[in-house]
C-alpha cells in the first residue's frame, strides 16, 4: 500500500501530475491537496479505472492534514509560477511561505513521507523545508529531494536535437548537478551517454548555445506562453518520472541512480563532493543513489573539462546566496 499525495494539485503541473500518479501501478492512495478545486480534480480522476483511490482536500476543516494523513511520498508544486521579465528567485517571498506553511502540515500529518519539491526557487525552497521540518523535530535529509528532474528531461532532448537525431532523444543521458536556475544548471556534457560527437563539442559556439538552452530552457517556455505560466506539462511527466523512481526505490526493492537537489548531509559521499566543487555549500544537485529509506548514498561528480569546470565555479558562486535566503527565511505570524 502506498499513499501519495500532491499538494497544489489543482495547478498547471498538480493536474497533469496527478493524472500521470493515478496511472501508476505502485500508487494504491492518491490524494489531492490545494486551496482551490482539488475535490473536483479528484472526482474527475477518480473514475479512471486504476488501483489508485482518490480523495480531494481543501484547506477548511484542516483540509491539509487530512489530505497527508499517513502519506508516504508528498509532491509539492504548490505556488506562483513565473511570468515574462522574473527570475525564480522573484518567486520565493510567496512561495517560500507556502512552502513552510506545507512543511509544518507535513511534519504534523506524515513525519515519515519522502518530499519531492517542485516549488521555485527550488534552490531556496528545499532549505525552507529542511529548517521548518527541522524545528519540528522530523527532519530526515535522505528523504528531502528537490525536483531537478526537468533539466535532465531537456539535456536529453536539445542534445539529440543537436546531434541531428531528435527521434533519439529517449537514448542520451546526461547527467545535470548544481541547481536549479541558470547558471546553477550544470550539463555535463562530456558524461553523455552516448557521447556527443567531439565535432560538437569542440565547436564552440554550438557548444555555448547547447549548454545555454539547457540552463535557460524554463525562459523559453516562460516566453512562449507570454504570461500564461512557465512549464507545466514538461514538468508533469519530469516529477511524475522522478517520483516513480523514488517510488520503485522505496517500494519494489531497486537501487537506483539519478541527480536530486539535496543536503549534502544526507549521506556518505556529501563531505567528497565538497572537495570536488571546491566549496562548503550545504545544498547541491548530485548523483544520488536512491534505495528503500531515500538518498542511501551520495556519488561523486566525476571527470568533468575545463569549461565544465569554469561553469561550476560559476553555478557555486550563485548557489551560496540562495542556499542562505532559504535558511535564514523566517515566515510571516499568522494574521490574528
Ligand atoms: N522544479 C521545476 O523544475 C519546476 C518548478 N516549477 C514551479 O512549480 C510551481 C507551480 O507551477 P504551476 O503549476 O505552473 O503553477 P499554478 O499557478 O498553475 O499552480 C499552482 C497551484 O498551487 C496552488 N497553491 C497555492 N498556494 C497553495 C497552498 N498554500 N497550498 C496548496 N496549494 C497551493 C494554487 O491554487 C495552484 O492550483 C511554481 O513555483 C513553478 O515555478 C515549474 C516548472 C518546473
Ligand atoms: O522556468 C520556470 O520558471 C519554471 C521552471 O523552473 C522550469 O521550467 O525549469
Amino acid at each position: 500500500m502506498v499513499k501519495a499525495v500532491v499538494c497544489g494539485a489543482a495547478g498547471g503541473i498538480g493536474q497533469p501530475l496527478s493524472l500521470l500518479l493515478k496511472l501508476n501501478p505502485l500508487v494504491t492512495e492518491l490524494s489531492l491537496y490545494d486551496v482551490v478545486n482539488a475535490p473536483g480534480v479528484a472526482t474527475d480522476l477518480s473514475h479512471i479505472n486504476t488501483p489508485a483511490q482518490v480523495a480531494g482536500f481543501l484547506p477548511a476543516d484542516n483540509g491539509a492534514e487530512k489530505a497527508l494523513a499517513g502519506a508516504d511520498l508528498v509532491v509539492i508544486p504548490a505556488g506562483v509560477p513565473r511570468k515574462p521579465g522574473m527570475t525564480r528567485d522573484d518567486l520565493f517571498n510567496v512561495n517560500a511561505g507556502i512552502c513552510a506553511t506545507l512543511a509544518q502540515a507535513i511534519a504534523n500529518a506524515a513525519p515519515n513521507a519522502f518530499i519531492l519539491v517542485i516549488s521555485n526557487p527550488v534552490n531556496s525552497t528545499v532549505p525552507v523545508f529542511a529548517e521548518t521540518l527541522k524545528k519540528a523535530g522530523c527532519y530526515n535529509p535522505k528523504k528531502l529531494l528537490g525536483v531537478t528532474t526537468l533539466d535532465i528531461v531537456r539535456a536529453s532532448t536539445f542534445v539529440a536535437s543537436v546531434v541531428g537525431q531528435p527521434q533519439d532523444a529517449p537514448k542520451y543521458t546526461i547527467p545535470v548537478v548544481g541547481g536549479h536556475s541558470g547558471a546553477t544548471i550544470l550539463p555535463l556534457l562530456t558524461q553523455s551517454e552516448p557521447k556527443i560527437p567531439a565535432a560538437i563539442l569542440n565547436d564552440q559556439a554550438k557548444r555555448d548555445a547547447l549548454v545555454n538552452r539547457i540552463q535557460f530552457g524554463g525562459d523559453e517556455v516562460v516566453k512562449a506562453k507570454d504570461g500564461l505560466g512557465s512549464a507545466t506539462l514538461s514538468m508533469a511527466q519530469a516529477g511524475a518520472h522522478f517520483a516513480n523512481l523514488v517510488l520503485q526505490a522505496a517500494f519494489a526493492g531497486k537501487t537506483l541512480v539519478t541527480q536530486s537537489y539535496i543536503d549534502l548531509n544526507a549521506a556518505a559521499g556529501g563531505e567528497d563532493i565538497k572537495k570536488e566543487i571546491g566549496a562548503d555549500l550545504a545544498y547541491f544537485s548530485v548523483n544520488v543513489e536512491l534505495g528503500r529509506d531515500g538518498v542511501q548514498n551520495i556519488l561523486p561528480i566525476g571527470n568533468i573539462d575545463d569549461q565544465e569546470r569554469t561553469l561550476l565555479a560559476a553555478a557555486v558562486k550563485e548557489l551560496g546566496p540562495s542556499i542562505e535566503k532559504g535558511v535564514q527565511f523566517t515566515p510571516a505570524p499568522p494574521k490574528l
